[in-house]
């Protein structure tokens, strides 16, 4: 430790800066005093010509008795009173020393220099004016004994304790005479102002005005520190006007100047660990150990000073104080070893090194084994209070038990409103309620009404649940704390607990306001859940916190606390009772008018010449499924393909580019099969293509291709419409058409791939969910068994378990048999297909029409309205309706291109 004092140079680089500037912002008054020595004391003696030290008036009275207390002989060494002939000094040495108090001395020019010394041993300096300053003030008694010891070496680590406190009464005394030095200064300026002619005034101002530069140009206060800083604070009269009592920093700045010395004094200063060689061919041996003082297993050498000063005149063995230690085994050993080295050198028996024993420091020890472990401790307590949570505050440990909520206002971030916010109208309209209730709570507390204090909004990811808690902030102009349900979460049990505490007690001092916990199910999670895995104590602290939070509500605290989660299915029951989350607002992925709408609101925001209503609807088309947040990344990755393309403006096919690729993956052009896998391929796909094609209920075809995309080596593109509702014979024809492909392999080639196993993946999803979830099989009846996958024993019987297999068996086969049954029959349109993709690499639905004729069912109202009527067939299925309130939304269309479909699409 002590080397890295003394090597860091920087930091005491910095720490006696930090010295001189702290003690600069507390020096409010020094330019004043800025003026030569006879200024200062003439100023001085004005000061004290009006009252003495006892109360008693000096006008003309006796001159201030001395102080009883003060040491005769200092007193006469180093401030001799009034001599004869003198001015009366109103108790003021002649070379300008004040009268001490009770237990102070002045100090001797010798004692000065030593004062200087102590203080300058370590990282700080003192300079020569402060010490002018400190021979006018005295020092308290303590501290000439102090002096004494540090210069003799013997001080220890008692002394430690004496010294701080003689410091920090002498830094008193400097400050409390700086302040009477200025208030005098003032009252003297007042008085000559009153007085002087005008002139006198005007020099005096120039004079003042320099006096204001000075401390620029780097002067001395009257502490001798430097002054650079003009605006001082004002003394605090809470702390008796006195600028340094009270302040962490003195304290801070002084306990490290002396922890500083206690270091060196003890560790540095006192002793250097030697090995025996280097003891007997430096010392032992040149005569120069004059004693050996063993505690327990260290042995003390005392040298002899004055031959080793004559020997090693530089060395460190000379300062007085310092001695060698060396570690032995056993004291016996270590004699022995001495007596054979003594009788080496033939040292005669008289002369022979005296070995005295001395009990073992049971402090020093103390120290050595839990100093460093003090230390580190206190460094961690002092970096903790001042740590983010600031000073002495209840931040507890670096701050971790304050909130990370970022905090919006209206001025700041949050500008969205509800007119950004698009295609979820009942949502909307739900949440205005807070915004009145935040904006007019009057009107609801009038007619007696509580609250809601908070809602829940459920959804899946990025449908705008995050955006819709900014409109509510923005709209109601009230600030906006956001927190996400992680950040609670710490690995210090406890943390998250009180940074919840935090946050409300943050929130109640900005009412009206809005807290909103992002993805609220990291800490709301079911409490009975967590048990059945044993259970997370940190997670059920802070849930329970909140709870009793949100309990702890005023009705009429205007704090309204939003959630958002993508799974409130999980959460807490407690959570969800009324008075807590009073409102479930479900945010589902938009329908097709409201994924026009958020199209609008971000095709306004890009340069497009099409028209809007009908582009808007289009994409809205072609992106069932798309949640907010993928129609945001969509039109600006149409912007970006419009932009690397250098063109004037976005147009459609840069949007239905940037469709396919956020659907489908990035096109992977560098990927070349070879003729026979782009054959299969090629029939795959057809196969899928021809399903799609002549099954009623398949999804109409936009695009086929064997470009190798995303993760698949095809890509087929149905637009599946927004389906709420699924009968048995849509499903059924969903499988059919997700078997085509392997089918047509089976039908075309001697063998078949492995390019088929996402389908089945998909066949089978669908066939399962259709007998244990949908009740569409007769012989497991109508039951749903919920597919838990973390469940170690499925909830049904090992005999059910046998039917379920069967019924999913039976009904893929009978979609496999239907779908066979369409490709042979079809199987010369599958060629046809298969060959023009292997020419084209990509079919339209132009094409299709093209080589098959228009299709023999009716689309979907939607799909003509945007794509064409020209291939409407006279008749077809009636759209199903939209519930959206279904439990359970049915398995999503498959879209039966070869290899891995994209995922996202197939989550949709
Ligand atoms: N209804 C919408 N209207 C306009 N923009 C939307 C809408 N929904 C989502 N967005 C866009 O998607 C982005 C992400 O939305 P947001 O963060 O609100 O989703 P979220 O539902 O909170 O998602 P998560 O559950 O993953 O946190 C928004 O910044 C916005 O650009």
């Amino acid at each position: 430790m002590s080397s890295l004092l003394r090597r860091s140079t920087g930091l005491a680089r910095i720490a006696s800066i930090s010295l001189s500037a702290s003690t600069r912002s507390s020096m409010r008054v020094s330019r004043v005093l800025r003026t030569s020595p006879s200024a200062w004391a003439t100023q001085s003696l004005r000061f004290y010509s009006e009252k003495k030290p006892d109360g008693s008036d000096d006008k003309g009275g006796p001159p201030a008795p001395k102080d009883p207390n003060s040491k005769p002989q200092v007193q006469s060494s180093a401030s001799p009173g009034p001599t004869e002939g003198e001015a009366p000094t109103s108790g003021r040495g002649k070379d300008g020393r004040l009268p001490l108090p009770e237990g102070w001395v002045h100090l001797t020019d010798e004692e000065l220099q030593g004062l200087k010394s102590m203080i300058g041993s370590g990282p700080f300096s003192i300079d020569t004016s402060l010490l002018d300053d400190v021979r006018k003030t005295g020092v308290p008694e303590a501290m000439v004994e102090l002096i004494r010891k540090h210069k003799a070496g013997t001080a220890g680590l008692a002394d430690a304790g004496r010294a701080f406190k003689s410091i920090n009464a002498l830094a008193n005394r400097l400050a409390e005479e700086e302040i009477r030095q200025t208030q005098r200064q003032k009252e003297d300026s007042q008085y000559n102002s009153s007085k002087k002619p005008e002139e006198e005034k005007k020099s005096q101002e120039q004079e003042q005005q320099q006096d204001d530069q000075r401390p620029k140009q780097g002067e001395k206060g009257f502490n001798g520190f430097n002054a650079n800083n003009s605006k001082k604070p004002p003394p605090n009269p809470e702390n008796g006007g006195n600028p340094l009592r009270g302040n962490d920093w003195l304290t801070t700045i002084i306990g490290s100047a002396i922890a500083y010395w206690i270091y060196n004094s003890i560790f540095e200063e006192s002793g250097r660990e030697i090995t025996w060689q280097e003891l007997r061919k430096n010392f032992l041996d040149k005569g120069l150990v004059e004693k050996m003082v063993i505690q327990g297993h260290r042995v003390r050498v005392d040298l002899n000073r004055d031959a080793t000063q004559s020997m090693y005149p530089d060395s460190v063995a000379t300062r007085p104080g310092f001695n060698y230690y060396f570690t032995i085994a056993s004291a016996d050993a270590f004699e022995r070893r001495l007596e054979e080295a003594q009788n080496e050198l033939s040292i005669p028996s008289g002369e022979r090194i005296p070995v005295s024993y001395a009990p073992e420091s049971p402090f020093f020890n103390l120290l050595m084994a839990f100093g460093p472990t003090a230390l580190l401790v206190g460094l961690l307590i002092w970096a903790s209070r001042r740590g983010p949570g600031g000073a002495g505050g209840s931040s507890g440990i670096f701050g971790f038990s304050k909130s990370k909520a970022k905090r919006f206002s209206q001025e700041t971030a949050v500008k969205v409103k509800f007119s950004d916010v698009a295609g979820m109208d009942e949502a909307k309209q739900e949440i205005m309620e807070f915004v009145s209730f935040l904006k007019k709570p009057e009107r609801f507390q009038r007619l007696g009404a509580k609250i809601p204090r908070g809602a829940i909004l459920a959804g899946p990811p990025g449908t705008g649940k995050t955006l819709l808690a900014k409109a509510t902030a923005g709209e109601s102009g009230v600030p906006f704390f956001s927190v996400s349900g992680s950040e609670f979460v710490e690995m210090f049990v406890g943390v998250g607990a009180s940074r919840v505490r935090d946050l409300f007690a943050t929130a109640r001092k900005h009412t009206p306001c809005i807290i909103f916990i992002d993805e609220i199910d990291a800490i709301g999670r079911s409490r009975s859940e967590g048990q059945r895995f044993g259970g997370n104590d940190e997670r059920e602290a802070t849930l329970n916190q909140i709870l009793t939070e949100m309990d702890g509500f005023n009705t009429t605290d205007q704090i309204v606390v939003l959630a958002g989660t993508n799974r409130a299915d999980v959460l807490d029951k407690a959570l969800m009772r009324p008075g807590r989350f009073d409102r479930h607002i479900n945010i589902d992925a938009p329908t097709m008018k409201g994924r026009q709408d958020i199209f609008k609101v971000y095709l306004k925001k890009i340069v497009t010449h099409e028209e809007m209503e009908y582009l808007s609807g289009r994409l809205a088309t072609l992106t069932p499924g798309f949640a907010g947040a993928d129609i945001a990344n969509c039109v600006n990755e149409a912007a970006l393909i419009a932009a690397r393309t250098n063109a004037a403006s976005v147009t459609l096919l840069h949007f239905e580019q940037a469709i396919e690729r956020v659907i489908g993956g990035l096109e992977r052009k560098s990927l070349v099969l070879n003729p026979n896998d782009k054959k299969t391929v090629a029939y795959h796909e057809a196969g899928h293509a021809i399903c799609g094609w002549f099954f009623r209920y398949a999804d109409p075809l936009l695009k086929v291709s064997i470009i190798p995309r995303g993760k698949g080596l095809g890509y087929a593109q149905y637009l599946p419409g927004d389906a709420y509702l699924m009968s048995r014979e849509q499903l059924m024809d969903r499988m059919a058409m997700t078997l085509g492909g392997r089918i047509s392999e089976e039908i075309h080639f001697p063998t078949v791939t492995t390019g088929a196993a996402d389908d089945f993946d998909k066949v089978t999803r669908m066939a399962t969910a259709m007998v244990t979830q949908w009740g569409m099989s007769d012989k497991v009846g109508p039951v749903y068994f919920r597919n838990d996958e973390s469940r170690v024993y499925k909830p049904f019987s090992e005999g059910t378990g046998q039917v379920i297999d069967a019924e999913v068996r039976r009904i893929v086969e009978q979609a496999y048999k239907k779908c066979k049954d369409l490709l042979i029959e079809k199987k010369k349109e599958v060629g046809l297909i298969a060959e023009e993709l292997l020419r084209k690499e990509m079919l339209v639905r132009d094409d299709m029409v093209r080589i098959l004729g228009p299709r023999p069912f009716d689309d979907p109202d939607d799909f003509s309205k945007f794509f064409g009527e020209a291939d409407k067939a006279p008749s077809g299925p009636p759209t199903p309706p939209a519930t959206p309130e279904l439990p359970d939304a049915p398995e999503p269309p498959a879209s039966p291109a070869l290899f891995k479909e994209v995922k996202d699409n197939e989550s949709r």
